[in-house]
């Protein structure tokens, strides 16, 4: 591969002896991996069912290696199940290492299209609430789609400037993830365009705006609270300088060490020596860097419920509702403009905010009848719903729903809505009628591959 002269000039200084390695490394194949959806599945009962060869990635307990030539994941009905994402194996770090609690709320400022949210929302478990965002309206809808395949319910999905969030979100949140955007050094192997993009906009482009949606988060971020920063690529002013530029400018940011540690891990250049870098010449994933910030102070409790009282629910989606073996908080249900949607318990006031979503979309009221939605769907179990068809893997009718066709059941079911699963996971809706499924899988989501 062609490396820019600047770049490599650059990297010889940084790594000194070690740059011949780094430099062989782009002799090596790139990495894929698979990271376990561990709030849909454990990662044991997934290697039960698991059909891909994998091979354990060291430092990510749900993440794992395949190989990228041979298999292809993103086209199996469990990827449509949402019972994994596709990930380069340091991109799992990050969210990995940001310790969460239960009951958190937790900030993915720069978000799309969602790698790092989705384990977030993994981990929080449907408890606290995350708050996604990301500048880039496309960008956004992206994320949006991964969440939604995820089944994670306590979420916004926010299309904003970050300065604009912090007048609503000042000190609110317990973890904020900045996985910043940047010259992407360390996703040269993997994609050569990037090259070229570093080309037009390299490191001196992305600190400035890094400096900015740091100090944007740092306002936004609880006494007591962590921010957890990270780049994927390897240039000092977009790494250690922008955290050492911080901890200058705000004396109650320190740095804390990222726990558990790993051989592969190397100290970055801070003081401490607490900041991570990952090198793909010293282990196996392409590279990044991670910083853990930790705001002094203690952890207060969550902001005050503001629930929207008083809502009269169409009796279609009572009459749906009676299908779940599930109840749904009704005072957390708000209305808008006939669509459905469940909040999380704790939300801030959005009023003036460019928003996708806030909270789970439920579904639509539509003339004297309720169309359920296709993220409801992801969020439910088999035994949730009392109208089901569970298909095996192997069933060639599985592929033909996610197509978007009509699918046909020898066994009667109750006429109407009826959840569509595979080996027990959810895939969408289908309505029942005389032995057929019509078919509801998102338009947008359906399989265009045989
Ligand atoms: C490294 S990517 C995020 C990847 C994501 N965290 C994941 O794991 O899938 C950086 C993101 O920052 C967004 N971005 C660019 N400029 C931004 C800004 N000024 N403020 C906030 N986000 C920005 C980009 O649209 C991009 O999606």
């Amino acid at each position: 591969m062609n490396l820019p002269q600047k770049f490599e000039d650059k990297m010889k200084e940084l790594l000194k002896e070690e740059y011949p390695s780094y430099q062989k490394s782009f002799e090596e194949e790139r990495l894929y991996g698979l990271r376990v959806n561990t709030k849909r599945i454990s990662v044991e009962e997934f290697l039960k069912i698991c059909p891909f060869s994998l091979e354990p990635i060291p430092w990510i307990e749900n993440g794992f290696y395949y190989d990228g030539k041979k298999e292809f994941p993103a086209k199996h009905p469990f990827y449509h199940c949402g019972l994994y994402y596709l990930q380069e194996p340091s991109a799992m770090t990050p969210a990995n290492r940001l310790p969460i609690d239960e009951g958190d709320c937790v900030l993915d400022l720069c978000a799309a299209p969602g790698g790092k949210a989705t384990e977030l929302g993994a981990k929080l478990n449907g408890s606290g609430i995350l708050v996604t965002n990301d500048i880039s309206n496309s960008r956004a809808k992206g994320l949006l789609k991964n969440i939604e395949i995820f089944g994670i319910e306590n979420v916004l999905v926010l299309n904003e400037e970050p300065g604009r969030l912090v007048e609503k979100f000042p000190g609110y949140f317990d973890k904020i993830l900045v996985d910043a955007p940047c010259s992407g050094e360390g996703m040269f192997r993997k994609d050569s365009k990037m090259v070229k993009a570093w080309e037009e906009h390299g490191p001196e482009y992305f600190s400035e705006i890094q400096k900015v949606i740091m100090r944007d988060a740092y306002e936004m971020l609880k006494p007591g609270g962590m921010i957890l920063y990270s780049t994927c690529t390897f240039d000092l002013s977009e790494n250690e300088e922008i955290i050492s530029g911080l901890l200058e400018e705000y004396g109650d940011l320190e740095l804390e060490s990222i726990s558990p540690g790993y051989e592969g891990f190397e100290s970055g250049l801070d003081k401490e020596g607490k900041t991570i870098r990952i090198f793909p010449h010293k282990m196996k994933g392409e590279g990044h860097f991670l910083a853990l910030l930790h705001k002094k102070g203690l952890k207060t409790e969550m902001n005050n419920r503001q629930k929207e009282k008083g809502i009269k629910f169409a009796d279609e989606f009572l009459e749906f509702i009676q299908m779940l073996n599930i109840s749904l908080p009704l005072e957390q249900i708000v209305n808008r403009k006939d669509k459905l949607y469940l909040l999380p318990a704790e939300i801030p006031d959005l009023k003036g905010l460019r928003f996708l979503r806030s909270g789970l979309f439920l579904g639509e009221c539509k003339k004297k009848r309720f169309e359920p939605s296709q993220a409801f769907a992801m969020t439910l179990k088999e035994e949730d719903f009392k109208n089901t068809l569970n298909l095996s893997v192997s069933d060639e009718r599985v592929m033909r729903y996610l197509r978007g066709e009509t699918i046909e059941v020898k066994e009667k079911r109750k006429k109407g809505y009826c959840l569509i699963l595979v080996e027990g996971f959810p895939l969408g809706w289908g309505k029942y009628s005389d032995h057929k499924i019509k078919n509801k899988y998102l338009p947008g989501w359906r399989a265009t591959y045989a």
